[in-house]
């Protein structure tokens, strides 16, 4: 269970996020939807513990961010906007990479496999040597590698092909549903997000989106 109690965050004298409280539970997929600048982004890097709050309790599981920073960590998996990879090293590479950072033992053919869950079937190629759409999919892949129990992903999807789009959903879905994880997402893809996600969270005050989504059927939470 993630829980947010009146939290705020401020760049300068511009108010991002203002005393927002929510909490998700276990199964739950929730979008964050919003104007560019509306605060999504900062949100889940506050949330991934990268950045730290003007004020706000943050609790994932019980345990604090404040007093257990480095042991929540372990329990997060988040994918930024911006592709995080070593783009010399192949496929198999980064994985490696990557699961050794997270010190977790996990077997080469799982790591394989969670490529292959992406819809990443290359693993012998150099990152360089792979498409926008590709190299989000292996982000993705990285994130799941120490199985979190908090998944914060900022517009995984974006450039994936529409194929591939619908298979991710399928899988976060699953993973939310049968294994318990809690999922936060943003996307500018309201279908996606109307798909996948059980609520959805607008940020900022943009009527429009709180317009479109009522033409959805849904009713957005508004933080
Ligand atoms: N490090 C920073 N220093 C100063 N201002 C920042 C910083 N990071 C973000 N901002 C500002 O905070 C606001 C919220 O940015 P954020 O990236 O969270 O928005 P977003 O909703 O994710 O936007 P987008 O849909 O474009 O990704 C913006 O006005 C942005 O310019």
């Amino acid at each position: 269970m993630l829980e947010v109690q009146s939290l705020s965050k401020s760049y300068g004298a511009k108010q991002i996020l203002d005393k927002i409280s929510f909490s998700v539970k276990p199964g739950e997929i929730v979008g964050l939807v919003g104007e560019n600048g509306a605060g999504k982004s900062t949100l889940l890097h506050i949330l991934a513990g990268l950045i730290k709050p003007a004020s706000g309790d943050i609790t994932l599981n019980s345990y604090s961010y404040e007093s257990r920073p480095k042991n929540i960590r372990r329990h997060i998996g988040f994918v930024p906007q911006e592709i995080a990879l070593w783009e010399n090293f192949t496929v198999n590479e980064n994985m490696v990479f990557f699961e050794r950072l997270a010190w977790n033992n996990t077997h080469r053919r799982e790591l394989r496999k969670l490529c292959q869950d992406m819809g990443l079937e290359k693993w012998n190629e150099p990152v360089k040597v792979l498409s926008g759409g590709m190299k989000r999919k292996l982000n993705l892949a990285i994130s799941l590698i120490h199985n979190p129990d908090l998944l914060l992903l900022d517009e995984p999807t974006a450039g994936i092909d529409l194929k591939s789009r619908k298979e991710i959903g399928a899988y976060l879905t699953n993973l939310a549903k049968i294994n318990g994880k809690v999922i936060l997402y943003t996307s500018h893809d309201m279908d996606e997000i109307i798909q996948i996600c059980d609520q959805i969270y607008c940020l900022g005050n943009d009527p429009f989106y709180h317009q479109v989504l009522k033409e959805y059927g849904r009713q957005p939470i508004l933080l």
